[in-house]
């Protein structure tokens, strides 16, 4: 059986996007998703995305990670499926629903509003998410905010001299996060700009991850490191705008790019 599919990007962050709206794939399970997203034999990305119907909201978004887990939420995706679908829409995820706007080269995404509860994030006991009394080597005091997906955030003098490489995977395994976490080590570089780098759980180093900008733009507006609440984050990738609304909503404005379309033979490795 072939499958059509769209390889897109946020930023550099690229997503094989599979349109199951109107005919359904075949169940979808971890081992296949991870198969698709291998870059060296399957066709190669950091998240897999289906579309799916939804009884709640225009259309259902699912987000695999390339390591084959399904998770709650993919910023840069939201953006990349607002482009692909064209026109304005209400999106169910794993992580509540959102809204999508296409804009530009891309797109504007109401991700909803974030949460600090430890148990929100979810931390295995109770602290101050906002400063937590953990370390790892010279990674100090982060904290940590759900955007929909789990995020820990540090902010450092030069972000650039961190290993995240090595850092990252052993803090997202870490046995105070249950569900795992995003890494994203931050450093401030005005009164709204922040460059960031991000060890994204299950995907590893991305050029871009669109709710690590959103968690460490709340982050940064909670300790009052930058002034308003509107914030510009470079990534690797690129910069996006994240706006932290009087109203409390995340607002993320960025591009979105298609790169090819094609299709590939499903085979079902559960
Ligand atoms: N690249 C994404 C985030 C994808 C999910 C994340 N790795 C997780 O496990 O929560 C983004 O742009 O937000």
């Amino acid at each position: 059986m072939r499958i059509p599919f769209t390889k897109m990007h946020g930023l550099g962050n690229d997503f094989v996007v599979l349109d199951a709206r109107i005919d359904a794939l075949p169940p979808l399970g971890p081992a296949t998703a991870a198969a698709i997203s291998d870059r060296r034999t399957g066709i190669g990305c950091d998240q897999l995305i289906v579309l799916q119907p939804s009884d709640v909201a225009d259309f259902q978004m699912r987000i695999f990670n390339a390591d084959g887990g399904e998770v709650e939420a993919c910023g840069n995706a939201s953006r990349a499926v607002a482009l692909l679908h064209g026109s304005k829409a209400s999106v169910e995820t794993g992580g509540g629903i959102i809204a999508v706007e296409p804009m530009g080269d891309g797109a504007r995404i109401d991700m909803g509003t974030p949460r600090f509860e430890w148990d929100a994030i979810p931390l295995a006991y109770a602290m101050d998410t906002l400063t937590m009394p953990v370390a790892w080597e010279n990674l100090e005091n982060p904290c940590a905010v759900n955007v929909g997906n789990p995020h820990v955030i540090f902010f450092v003098e030069d972000g650039t001299a961190i290993p995240l490489e090595r850092l990252g995977p052993e803090i997202e395994c870490d046995a105070l996060f249950p569900e795992r976490i995003n890494v994203n080590v931050a450093q401030v570089t005005g009164p709204a700009s922040i460059d960031l780098r991000v060890w994204e759980r299950g995907s590893g180093l991305t050029r871009a991850c669109g709710t690590g900008a959103c968690a460490t733009a709340v982050a940064a507006i909670r300790r009052g490191l930058v002034s308003g609440r509107q914030v510009t984050v470079t990534l690797p990738g690129g910069p996006l705008d994240i706006e932290w609304t009087e109203a409390g909503r995340i607002l993320m404005t960025g591009p979105a790019t298609t790169s090819f379309i094609g299709s590939f033979e499903w085979t079902d490795y559960a």
